[in-house]
């Protein structure tokens, strides 16, 4: 990438990084990640107008908020699972879930209708993302160029949308609590609104950051099921619970107790990120002169920190190559120790989509293994890090409608 870069890979390391902008370490990524995601993106900001933008993530995505939404979740969820698998019996899944989890988050997040439109704006996302590490070079023909293109394709979309509800809202306003409400409703500390390219460029963060990263989880976790038939039937056995909990009520209806109740499903899922973190680290950036363990470390070079020198450590998770969920039963004697466990980072920067992530992923798994069964056509079909882990070859399944 071109930059002097400092990598950190352990627990005093990862403390260092994630403690906050008082060590000098703040959030900047990579020249080219800043340029696709827009200067004015959350991962570039520091200090007051980075609790700013959070704190408007946070008022949407913190769990008391994201309560409201299980039920329209759960229908998004079901919608767009069942539209595509209507009558299929082969398919690929991470093709699947990109799409099924972007459509989610758009509908959810911007209210953005069915139709061409939000499939073209599947295809440019897909396209802005691999832009993210690529060379900086703004010539016709590059990946970065392509990129560039894209997320002007994006900017239109997402700038009509915007202006669009500002319309609505000054003719009737309403109550709507998605996120672009929210961002429209936000002053600063002098009363003044964010300027439409903050907006924009936190909008394109949201979706990027969201997008691959659930993408990936779900991949694994479906990749998971289909080779490992001890973890299948326990997972299998609390979402049978949790189907007799939604059928004992009138409605039929899922809500936020029965997401409570798929615990065990849950620790899969930290298990598959602690051998396999979607994120394999993150750039951050040395905003002043500092210095760790007696390195100094000068003023601009990037800092990168790693998930899995921690999650592999066997000091720290015994026995780290053993796929064993139960290390996150909170009863586990093998508790781990703070800044060990960092598939979402953590300190003031932790990823806000926590939550949402974890809504999204019981709920799809919860109606895949109510209503399919499946197998893989690839037999231990690879991981292939280009730089996201992905199951090499799409995740191809034989579907058996239960
Ligand atoms: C399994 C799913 C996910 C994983 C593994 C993940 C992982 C991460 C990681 C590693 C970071 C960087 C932390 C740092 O460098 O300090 C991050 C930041 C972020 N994530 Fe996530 N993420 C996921 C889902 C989501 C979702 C669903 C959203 C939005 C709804 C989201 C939005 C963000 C944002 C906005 C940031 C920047 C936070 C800041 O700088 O304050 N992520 N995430």
């Amino acid at each position: 990438m071109g930059s002097k870069t400092v990598v950190f890979t352990g627990q005093a390391g990862n403390r260092f990084v994630f403690s906050g902008s008082d060590n000098g370490i703040a959030g900047n990524q990579v020249a080219t990640a800043a340029k696709v995601l827009g200067k004015h993106s959350i991962f570039e900001l520091s200090g007051s107008r980075h609790k700013l933008v959070r704190n408007a993530l946070m008022s949407f995505l913190k769990p008391e908020s994201l309560q409201r939404f299980v039920g329209e979740i759960d229908s998004l969820v079901q919608k767009q699972l069942f539209q595509e698998l209507d009558g299929k019996d082969l398919v690929q899944m991470v093709g699947l879930m990109k799409k099924i989890t972007f459509k989610v988050t758009c509908s959810l997040f911007f209210g953005l209708p069915e139709g061409p439109e939000k499939d073209a704006l599947l295809e440019d996302f897909t396209i802005v993302t691999k832009g993210l590490w690529a060379v900086p070079l703004n010539v016709p023909g590059t990946i970065f160029y392509r990129a560039m293109q894209a997320r002007a394709r994006i900017s239109q979309v997402l700038t009509k949308l915007m202006q669009n509800r500002q319309k609505e809202e000054k003719n009737k306003p309403s109550q709507k609590n998605d996120i672009i409400s929210v961002f429209l409703r936000l002053r600063d500390e002098d009363g003044e609104p964010l300027q439409e390219e903050e907006i924009l460029d936190n909008f394109i963060t949201l979706i990027i950051g969201s997008h691959d990263t659930t993408t990936i989880l779900l991949s694994l976790f479906i990749r998971h099921l289909s080779t490992d038939p001890k973890t299948r039937s326990e997972v299998l056995q609390e979402q049978e619970e949790v189907v007799k909990s939604v059928e004992a009520r009138d409605d039929g209806k899922l809500r936020w107790s029965e997401i409570q109740m798929m615990k065990h499903t849950w620790r899969v899922a930290q298990e598959l990120m602690r051998l396999t973190p979607p994120a394999f680290g993150n750039f951050k950036c040395a905003s002043r002169d500092t210095s760790f363990d007696g390195f100094d470390i000068p003023k601009g070079y990037k800092v990168f920190w790693v998930a899995s020198a921690t999650h592999m450590d066997d000091k720290i998770f015994e026995d780290p190559n053993k796929f064993d969920p139960s290390r996150f039963e909170s009863s586990s004697k093998s508790s781990y120790p703070p800044y060990t466990y960092i598939p979402f980072g953590a300190g003031p920067r932790i990823c806000p989509g926590i939550e949402f992530a974890r809504i999204e992923v019981l709920l799809i798994i919860h109606h895949l293994t109510k209503n399919y069964s499946w197998t893989s056509i690839i037999k231990d079909e690879p991981i292939r890090r280009e730089p996201l882990p992905y199951p090499a070859m799409g995740l191809p399944v034989k579907l058996h409608k239960k």
